[in-house]
């Protein structure tokens, strides 16, 4: 189960290791925190999440957004937590996602580039427009 690991408030006020034990403890299911920065992924697998997504990076407003996968962000925690560390969020091209890898994702999450025509189609549309307007 994917939840938002990052350290703003919850509406409940639980904290993210108060979740990870109820899910664990009701479903026996695994728990994806979803983060935006390296202190929260640290965070979250001190707080006993399974897995650790780079989901919410630039997506917070105080992480950094990078045109695609934050691969300098995903490396770190790759080769500093204890468990899997998933690429998710702005995987747009397959380079990104072998990228990804070699930056020690254990997997890749895409989305958007494989689940919706209109943005695709826009990206293709501003490529072809932007390429035949250059002199
Ligand atoms: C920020 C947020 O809420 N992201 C959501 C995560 O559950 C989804 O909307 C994204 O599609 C998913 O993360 C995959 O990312 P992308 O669509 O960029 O490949």
């Amino acid at each position: 189960m994917a939840v938002d690991g990052t350290g703003r408030a919850r509406p409940d006020g639980r904290a993210l290791a108060e979740i990870v034990t109820a899910v664990h403890e009701r479903t026996g299911r695994l728990v994806m925190a979803d983060v935006s920065t390296y202190e929260e992924g640290v965070a979250a697998a001190e707080a006993g999440a399974d897995v650790v997504g780079t989901t919410l990076a630039g997506y917070t407003p105080y992480s950094r957004r990078t045109d695609g996968p934050d691969l300098g962000l995903l490396a770190r925690l790759a080769a500093d937590l204890p468990v899997p560390v998933v690429a998710e969020g702005r995987v747009h091209t397959v380079e990104q996602a072998g990228a990804a890898i070699e930056a020690g994702a254990y997997a890749v999450v895409v989305g958007t580039a494989i689940t919706h025509p209109t943005t695709i189609t826009r990206w293709f549309a501003e490529r072809v427009t932007s390429t035949a307007a250059r002199p």
